[in-house]
Parts: structure tokens; C-alpha cells; sequence
């Protein structure tokens, strides 16, 4: 019986070009200023000595993060850094109104139901958990992370590792196959799938010939009951 549900945002509860297209556009617009305004906040500097680790660059000044930075942007990697100073950035967007959080029409309906069910609800994607909580706080239905039990970011793992959905698993407190992974990428669902939960993939686009996963449209066609 699925007890909890763990989905990913980028392609499968929102647009995947709105992250390409609005988010990810207004962090390397903004990215520079923002380190020479607020390097010194503890937040973003810590984030900028993750890079400095991550580039195995210890010495690295402004300018040389600020060229990693959009180097990473580039190759869309999942660095923990990247993504932590992404949604600093980001926030100013939402609190100025520039964006709204993307939502799937099917999305809301659908968690407000498996909620109402019992099923306890939770975050997974590559963007950190403060820019998870901003996508969900400022969407366009409004608030709704009051629906989300947990969110998890790269602290816990890359998404295509095993092992982030046995680290995922034990902070949710409960068995691998009473867990639902939701997600576009099937080499995602894969990892999830190799650590024992139950899988969907969320086909917003484009069909996926080479995923071995139950594939759905929308949210409503899943029924959790019936996994
Ligand atoms: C919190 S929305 C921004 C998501 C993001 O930054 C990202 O890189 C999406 O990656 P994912 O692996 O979750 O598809
Ligand atoms: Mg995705």
C-alpha cells in the first residue's frame, strides 16, 4: 500500500521550460551582482566555499566563481552550490513578482485528493530545498506547500543514485515499497526502482521509448489504491 508519495518538480508538477526559460534565465542574469552584494551573507558564503570544493578550485576569487558558476549553468549540473545560490537569487524574483511558480493544472486537485487519503506528500528535485519551498510558495494556485510533509534536495544524493532513495526512505520513516516516486526522467525512476519503490513517469512532452516505467499523463490518472 503507497503511504507516501515523493515527486520531482522540473517536467512532472511543472513546466519544464519554465524553469529553462524563466527560472534558470533570471539566476545568470542576476548572479554576479547578487555574489558581489551578498558575499558575506554566512548563506552564500558557504555556498561559494561548496563551489570552490566542488571545482577542487580552494583559491578561487569573484571572478574565477562567477566563470565556474556559468560554466555549471552551461552543463545544467547538479551542483549543490549552483543550486543553493539559484534560489537566493530567485527568491527576489518571486518576492518582486517578476514569476510564478509553474503548476500542472492536474497537480493541485490530484494532492489535495492523495492528501485527503492519508497519503503524506514530499518534495525530491535537484534545486534546493529553500527554491523547492519558493516554487510551491509563490505558484500560481498560491501557497501550497502546506500540502508537503518534507522536501529533499542533492543533500541526500544525486537523483539518478540508489542510494539518495535508501537516504530518502529512512528520513520518511517508512518501507521502501509503501513509497511512490513521481518523475519525467526514467533514469531517475530507475535508481528509485532499484531501492525498492514503486515507480511513475510523468510524460509531459515528448513520449520516453526507452523507459521500462508506468508512464501517465497527468497526475489524475494515478491512482495510488490500485499500485
Ligand atoms: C526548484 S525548481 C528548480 C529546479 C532545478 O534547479 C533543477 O535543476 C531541476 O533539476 P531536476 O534534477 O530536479 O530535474
Ligand atoms: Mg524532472
Amino acid at each position: 500500500m503507497i503511504r507516501a508519495i515523493v515527486t520531482d518538480i522540473e517536467g512532472t508538477t511543472s513546466d519544464i521550460r519554465f524553469v529553462h526559460n524563466v527560472l534558470f534565465p533570471y539566476a545568470r542574469e542576476h548572479l554576479t551582482h547578487f555574489i558581489e552584494r551578498e558575499q558575506a551573507d554566512p548563506m552564500v558564503a558557504s555556498a561559494l566555499a561548496a563551489v570552490r570544493a566542488e571545482a577542487e578550485r580552494p583559491d578561487a576569487d569573484l571572478n574565477d566563481l562567477v566563470e565556474i558558476l556559468y560554466s555549471y549553468m552551461d552543463q545544467d549540473r547538479k551542483s549543490t552550490g549552483l543550486k543553493a545560490l539559484q534560489g537566493m537569487i530567485w527568491r527576489d524574483g518571486y518576492l518582486n513578482g517578476s514569476f510564478k511558480g509553474h503548476l500542472y493544472p492536474d497537480v493541485l486537485p490530484t494532492l489535495q485528493q492523495w492528501q485527503q487519503q492519508g497519503i503524506g506528500l514530499f518534495v525530491y528535485s535537484s534545486g534546493s530545498v529553500a527554491a523547492q519551498k519558493l516554487l510551491f510558495g509563490y505558484s500560481e494556485a498560491g501557497d501550497i506547500t502546506g500540502l508537503f510533509s518534507g522536501y529533499f534536495d542533492t543533500h541526500v544524493g544525486a537523483k539518478r543514485e540508489v542510494s539518495s532513495y535508501r537516504n530518502i526512505a529512512d528520513q520518511i520513516g517508512l518501507p521502501a515499497d509503501a513509497l511512490l516516486f513521481l518523475s519525467d526522467i526514467h533514469q531517475e525512476l530507475d535508481a528509485a526502482a532499484e531501492a525498492g519503490w514503486h515507480t511513475v513517469q510523468l510524460i509531459r512532452g515528448e513520449a520516453d521509448t526507452e523507459s521500462r516505467h508506468r508512464q501517465v499523463t497527468h497526475f489524475a490518472q494515478i491512482n495510488p489504491e490500485t499500485i
